[in-house]
């Protein structure tokens, strides 16, 4: 018990309501997110269930408004495996709504076998970091309408391991599954950071996550991962536990001055090295605008 209690601490203690607040939750069909939108859900904001399996994301959304009465949680297509989906997803969604007040960054693929995304970014890097900051950017205006407004992007105590190898981003030159996953966590934690830097004085701020072990699908292509949260599913997170740390950085009045500050278990946690390296966050952003054809400022 001390183990698991240990593994398992951070609850958000925030009381905060979001009546009339609007929340996108990218891969919010299961897991850490599905958990994440239905707390968001249960506070009366208007939730976005952003999913690439609309069929799943319609059980969920039924699920949620059954067991929160918020009727308000709808589902879109969003496939961040393909920036075409990205542009669509955006396009719906600011047509559709006046206002953005928490978008969390929660998709994510794990040890994925080598594959590229519809535009050819290794599948890793390709979802997990540029479509998230393609979104991010698509929605940053509403964003600065809505502020006070947030981001919580969800990475991963895993980013130690990682490392952004600008001559080999994209997995070419050689290829761990396991790293590939590392170095993009690595790159959610830049991203915040350099966005944070970014949009000082806005009114909209920006939070990554580790959200601890969680027993969830991520495992899904590691045979020996899913063995091992098998053997110690008594002591990881459960989901509902697991979305504690993004739905702190969502709510939590008087976060603003920790923007850009990376979080576990409900407190502002350390990160590596490279993870703190300014010029590698402003290269990395460069890079991102540099292939996803964005303009850059
Ligand atoms: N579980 C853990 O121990 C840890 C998790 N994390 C992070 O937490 C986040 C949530 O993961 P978790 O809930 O555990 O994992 P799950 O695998 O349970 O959930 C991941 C979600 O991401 C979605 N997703 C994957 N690829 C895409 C895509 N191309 N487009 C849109 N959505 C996509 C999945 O959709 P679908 O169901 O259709 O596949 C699913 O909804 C991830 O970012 C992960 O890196 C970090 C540290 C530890
Ligand atoms: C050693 C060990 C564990 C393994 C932890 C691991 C392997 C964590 C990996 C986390 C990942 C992959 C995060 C994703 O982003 C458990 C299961 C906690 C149980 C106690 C002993």
């Amino acid at each position: 018990p001390q183990i698991r209690k240990m593994l398992s601490s951070g609850v958000c203690t925030s009381t905060v309501q979001l009546p009339g607040k609007v929340a996108v939750v990218t891969g919010a069909n299961t897991g850490i997110g599905k958990e994440t939108a239905k707390e968001l859900a249960q506070r009366g904001a208007r939730v976005y269930i952003a999913c690439r399996d609309v069929q799943k994301g319609e059980l969920v959304a039924r699920e949620i408004q059954t067991m929160t009465g918020n009727q308000q949680v709808l589902v879109r297509k969003l496939d961040l495996a393909d920036t075409k989906s990205i542009r669509a997803f955006a396009e719906g969604f600011l047509a559709e709504e006046k206002h953005l007040h928490i978008l969390i960054n929660n998709a994510g693929v794990m040890m994925c076998p080598y594959s590229k995304t519809a535009d050819g970014f290794e599948m890793h890097i390709g979802v997990n970091h540029l479509g998230h900051f393609l979104l991010t950017h698509l929605l940053l205006e509403k964003l600065k309408e809505s502020a006070p407004s947030r981001v919580v992007n969800v990475s991963s105590l895993a980013h130690h391991l990682g490392r952004i190898h600008f001559h080999n981003l994209q997995g070419e030159k050689f290829y761990s599954a396991g790293l590939a996953y590392c170095h993009s966590k690595l790159a959610n934690i830049l991203f915040t950071q350099e966005l944070a830097r970014r949009l000082k004085g806005s009114g909209v701020s920006a939070y990554s996550v580790h959200p601890g072990t969680v027993n969830s699908e991520l495992v899904r292509h590691s045979s020996f991962m899913k063995w091992m949260w098998w053997l110690f599913s008594f002591f990881i997170k459960t989901p509902q536990q697991g979305a504690q740390t993004s739905l702190y950085c969502a709510l939590t009045e008087g976060l603003e001055i920790l923007s850009g500050n990376h979080f576990s278990d409900c407190h502002v946690a350390w990160v590596s090295a490279q993870a703190r390296n300014e010029t590698v966050a402003r290269r990395l952003w460069d890079v991102s605008c540099d292939l996803l054809g964005i303009p850059m400022d």
